[in-house]
């Protein structure tokens, strides 16, 4: 059983009692989320494919560390995560999946979580001893931004700054940190490739801030009770419904601009292939009445669109100078 049908089977059965007969392994799976870790690899395979689309060297060894480390960061960003949303008492009723609720060990699932931090930059640091130490930088500067959405005492994402911090950490940081991660030791000697990695990373990022952005939806009453003021606590369900659209179009729009730009190839557009996801998405949250049950499967809609957008984006990238010339020939 996923995510969705796991807490929307809390909602259905009427409380957490019904969560609880659920079979622990289809809890801890959706405890585990591994679609979630789409958008932690998404910034290297993004900066992958335009540099095979710019006929630039790939480092497979370096990507592989560097998906490697990603995943293990964003596993500490998650499990850290249940740890302080524990503390605030926010994730008790709405979050049987929470692996703090799962265990009942918070200090253990502390420590996992500092684990997977120090793996994943001993791994980053490996990767910036072959190219350059601005990865690590870089990098450290992601996980801060993803402790200050959570950690106390800032907890940032409680005063609804999330969508930002995501877009940031996702964006141009990490996606500059990944272009310096696959470039030879040395090419990256002329600083950060800020321009690369704004172009490349920023529409891409909308569409992760969007996951982060319908992850508040089913949870409105239990944030709001615990202080939590996301966007859609503040705006109200129906008003944060209709920005998902404008989310969509700015993804979309950064990423067709360099190709009317004449920038990247128009094999670039392939990230539309997110769009049926993102079509089902709005139409979802287009039902004004916003029941938890089928509202908790707007995450994973748009985690769909960002996952389709992003690998459409960076295959249509590599394969542009392969198809442009068999198209000219
Ligand atoms: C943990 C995140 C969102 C979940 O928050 P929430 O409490 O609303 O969800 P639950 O309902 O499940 O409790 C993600 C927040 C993202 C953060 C702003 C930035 C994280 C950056 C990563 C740690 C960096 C990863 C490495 C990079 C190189 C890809
Ligand atoms: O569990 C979640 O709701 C999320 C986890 C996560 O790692 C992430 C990362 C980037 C954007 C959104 C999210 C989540 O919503």
């Amino acid at each position: 059983m996923s995510e969705p049908q796991v807490v929307a089977s809390r909602y259905a059965a009427g409380g957490v009692a019904a969560s609880e007969a659920s079979s622990r392994g289809r809890l801890w799976r959706a405890a585990v989320k591994w679609p979630m870790y789409a958008v932690a690899v998404m910034p290297v395979l993004l900066a992958a494919g335009w540099r095979l689309g710019q006929g630039l060297g790939l480092r497979p060894d370096q990507l592989a560390l560097f998906l490697l480390a990603a995943v293990l960061l964003l596993a500490w960003e998650n499990l850290a995560n249940d740890v302080f949303d524990a503390d605030t008492g926010v994730d008790t009723h709405g979050k049987p999946h929470s692996v703090v609720n799962l265990t009942g060990r918070r200090n253990r699932v502390l420590a996992l979580a500092n684990g997977c931090l120090l793996l994943g930059l001993a791994l980053m640091a490996l990767v910036a001893l072959r190219s350059s130490a601005v990865v690590l930088l870089l990098v450290l500067l992601c996980c801060g931004l993803g402790y200050l959405y959570q950690g106390p005492p800032f907890r940032l994402g409680y005063r609804g700054l999330g969508e930002p911090l995501c877009w940031l950490a996702f964006g141009p940081f990490a996606t500059a940190a990944a272009l310096l991660a696959l470039a030879p030791a040395g090419e990256g000697a002329g600083g950060v490739p800020w321009g690369a990695a704004l172009v490349l990373g920023s529409g891409p990022a909308v569409a992760t801030s969007l996951v982060l952005f319908c992850s508040h939806f089913h949870q409105v009453e239990e944030d709001a009770a615990h202080g939590k003021r996301s966007p859609v606590v503040r705006l109200g369900s129906q008003r944060a419904a209709a920005l998902v659209p404008w989310f969509v179009a700015t993804a979309l729009a950064l990423q067709w601009a360099p190709v009317l730009l004449g920038w990247w190839p128009l094999t670039a557009l392939l990230g539309a292939i997110g769009l049926p996801p993102a079509r089902a998405l709005i139409r979802l949250l287009g039902d004004e009445h916003h029941r938890p049950e089928r509202i908790v499967g707007s995450k994973f809609l748009a985690l769909r669109f960002q996952a389709l957008n992003g690998l459409g984006l960076a295959a249509g990238l590599a394969l542009g100078p392969w198809l442009t010339a068999l198209a000219g020939r």
